[in-house]
């Protein structure tokens, strides 16, 4: 429903059709621009530094230096594991990577006319209801629940995206790495070394992000004394939009619309003239650059150079000539899904499956951030200013 929108700020006194002439106007953050609704110690976006820590540790140095499932335990459990532990984790990881049958089952039978989001999102749900400690709350259910669904999600993702190119399912590997694995299943083999090396890097930077639509999503979900599954199910609702997750998989669709680097500056005058949005580009906290796209990029440029194809080149081209249009133009810099979408491409995944890929890293930051909620819990009920008729009697 589309109302009159009241003043955003703190005029004493509002009149208008319906309203009470001394009707008090508060003060209104449309979309929560600005507003603090919690505390959290799981991560630190800081857009003065342009930085983001990870229970404190720069995401720059755990991308070059860790794996991504030593990012998950340090975002689950706030400090990085030791061999012991993480070999506990990896252990359970495996073993939990195939698909129960009651979930490839509910898969196959969706329609491939559905967004490979809406496969992610029905798994989950699946995977909630069969899973005989769904309503368990305690933190140490809530973590095992966790690890299970992010061990589980690459299988989802493969196997949506096998099953619409028609090619047969690939089972899980015991003895490879997370990031190998998941290739494994998604293409048949593992890639280079530089290829799993950039789709690990994604997976991590995409981790985690305070909170964002989908984070805070699956915090109001939680707030209701509602179970983790639901959380993540309603996450992934949030993150498919184009204005957060499902803009990696927009960015595609810009630079197929666009071509080639020399359109790229009047492709872009056209769109900013009929006032569209820019895919990729913007964002709600960094408005001097997203902390994570200096490291995403040198990632594509590696990859771009590795694979020394005349698509990779040019993609890589587009992407820089767009770029620099939009910092000429608007001074609107590329957000992490502007750099992961070609990247994605160059890998070898559909397009659609683009954002499916965001949804298994950040699994991780939104189940830690469910357990963080339950831990100190308020439900998440804000208020609103009524502007519609004023109270008359019914005909
Ligand atoms: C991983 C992630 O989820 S990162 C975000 C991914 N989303 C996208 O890439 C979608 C494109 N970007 C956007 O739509 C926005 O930048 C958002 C939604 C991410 C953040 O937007 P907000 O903080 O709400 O800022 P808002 O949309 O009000 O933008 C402020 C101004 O910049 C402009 N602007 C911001 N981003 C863009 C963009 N991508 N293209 C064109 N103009 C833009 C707006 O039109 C607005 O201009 P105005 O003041 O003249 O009206
Ligand atoms: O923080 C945000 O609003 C969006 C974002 O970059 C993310 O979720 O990674």
């Amino acid at each position: 429903m589309t109302t009159s929108t009241p003043s955003v700020g703190s005029a004493p006194t509002a009149s208008g059709p319906g309203l009470a002439a001394a009707t008090p106007v508060p003060e209104i953050h449309k979309g929560l621009a600005g507003v603090v609704v919690d505390t959290t110690s799981v991560s630190k976006v800081n857009p003065d530094t342009n930085s983001l820590l990870y229970r404190g540790y720069p995401v720059q140095e755990l991308a070059a230096t860790r794996s991504f499932e030593e990012v998950a335990y340090l975002l689950w459990h706030g400090d990085l594991p030791t061999a012991a532990q993480l070999a506990e984790q990896t252990a359970t990881e495996r073993a939990h990577r195939a698909l129960p049958g009651a979930v490839r089952n509910a898969i196959l039978e969706l329609p491939t006319t559905c967004h490979p989001m809406d496969v992610c999102r029905t798994a989950v749900s699946v995977i909630g209801a069969h899973d005989p400690t769904a309503e368990d709350s305690s933190a140490e259910a809530e973590h095992a629940k966790a690890l299970r669904l992010w061990a589980m999600l690459p299988a989802v993702v493969a196997l949506d995206q096998r099953r619409r190119r028609g090619q047969q399912i690939v089972d899980p590997d015991e003895d490879l790495g997370y990031a190998e694995n998941f290739l494994h299943m998604a293409f048949g083999e593992v890639p280079d070394e530089c290829v799993v090396r950039a789709f690990e890097v994604s997976m991590i930077l995409y981790a985690e992000h305070s909170f964002n639509a989908s984070t805070f999503t699956a915090r109001v979900i939680t707030s209701t004394l509602s179970d983790l599954h639901s959380a993540v199910t309603g996450a992934i609702g949030a993150l498919k939009g184009a204005l957060h997750g499902g803009a990696n998989e927009a960015v595609m669709a810009t630079f197929a619309e666009i071509g080639t680097a020399d359109h790229a500056a009047a492709w872009l005058d056209q769109a900013l003239a009929d006032k569209r949005k820019i895919m990729g580009f913007g964002h709600r906290v960094y408005k001097s650059g997203d902390s994570r796209v200096p490291t995403m990029k040198t990632t594509l440029d590696d990859l771009v150079a590795h694979l020394a194809t005349t698509e990779a080149v040019a993609l890589d081209e587009l992407y820089d000539a767009l770029e620099a249009a939009m910092t000429e133009r608007k001074g609107i810099l590329p957000n992490l899904d502007y750099p992961t979408g070609p990247a994605y491409h160059l890998m070898g995944f559909d397009t659609p499956t683009f954002t499916p890929l965001f949804v298994a890293a950040r699994v991780v930051g939104w189940t830690a951030h469910v357990v963080e909620q339950r831990a100190a819990n308020a439900l998440i009920r804000p208020l609103s200013q009524y502007v519609g008729q004023a109270q008359r009697a019914v005909p």
